[in-house]
């Protein structure tokens, strides 16, 4: 069993046991697509990422709220937080927290089997879920997409092999996102971007972002050279002493405007 298949399965129970949210669902101002913005200039998706299964406790103590406007204010493209409790101790409330206090686009960071996880990111105020190819059946995978899409979100949808790239593109994917990391091994290799690029069709409207492992800036820059419009980052910009000047310098002076 992978980590991937026991995090879906704990999913799947959690899920079983979930207590009405009490946000209050209000509107939230519109706000500029992370499509949008990664078509102006290549940017970062900054994550909010307190532990993970490769890495154990990162972070927990952290001020997301402090984290997420500091994201914000270096020019970050979107803001993920991870909502998963069991394997990455984070909560829908850490999700809730920033989406009030920034008004650039939120991932919802989990493992989406049911729309009742998609309703639930939006009650919190996300504007954006992920997808992960390799964790979904074909029809669950556009059901779920075609359901995100419905309620207004964007969905970026991640894949990890030309396969599943294939079925990423057949479900017409605008946000592309290429795990770099092994959920087998946890081995992580920029390589991996580099190699689906190849395939990518790079046609109007449609963008590639490179996810996990970027330490530096020169892993930025070489996701950005392989075709990425975009990066997500976790680790290092939690460990980071300054993640503003981490984000600045691996985004685009376009990405800015
Ligand atoms: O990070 C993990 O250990 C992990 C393990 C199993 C499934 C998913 C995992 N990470 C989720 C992510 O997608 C990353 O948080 C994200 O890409 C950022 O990665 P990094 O910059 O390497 O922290």
């Amino acid at each position: 069993m992978t980590i991937l298949d026991k995090i879906i399965a704990t999913k799947y129970e959690e899920i079983k046991n979930y207590v009405p949210l009490t946000f209050d669902g209000h509107d939230f101002p519109e706000k500029s697509t992370l499509l949008q913005r990664l078509l102006n200039g290549n940017g970062v998706i900054s994550e909010i990422k307190r532990a993970s299964p490769s890495k154990g406790d990162i972070r927990t103590e952290v001020d997301i709220v402090a984290q997420a406007k500091k994201y914000e204010e270096a020019g970050a493209a979107a803001i993920s937080v991870l909502t998963d409790e069991t394997y990455f101790k984070g909560s829908i409330h850490d999700l809730y927290e920033v989406t009030q206090v920034v008004s650039i686009p939120v991932l919802c960071k989990d493992f989406m089997v049911s729309e009742i996880q998609i309703d639930r990111a939006k009650q919190a105020g996300a504007t954006i879920i992920l997808l992960i190819v390799a964790a979904l059946e074909n029809q669950q995978l556009k059901s779920l997409n075609n359901y995100a899409l419905s309620i207004g979100l964007e969905v970026l949808v991640e894949v990890h092999d030309e396969e599943e790239l294939h079925r990423a593109l057949e479900l017409d994917a605008k946000l592309i996102g290429v795990n770099n990391r092994n959920l087998k091994t946890f081995e992580v290799s920029v390589e991996r971007t580099a190699q689906l690029a190849k395939q990518f069709p790079f046609d109007e409207g449609r963008v590639l972002i490179s996810e996990s492992g970027m330490n530096t800036k020169e892993d930025a820059q070489f996701a950005y050279a392989k075709g990425a419009s975009g990066i997500l980052v976790g680790e290092a910009l939690m460990r980071s002493e300054d993640p503003g000047k981490w984000i600045r310098e691996a985004t685009t002076e376009e990405a800015l405007k």
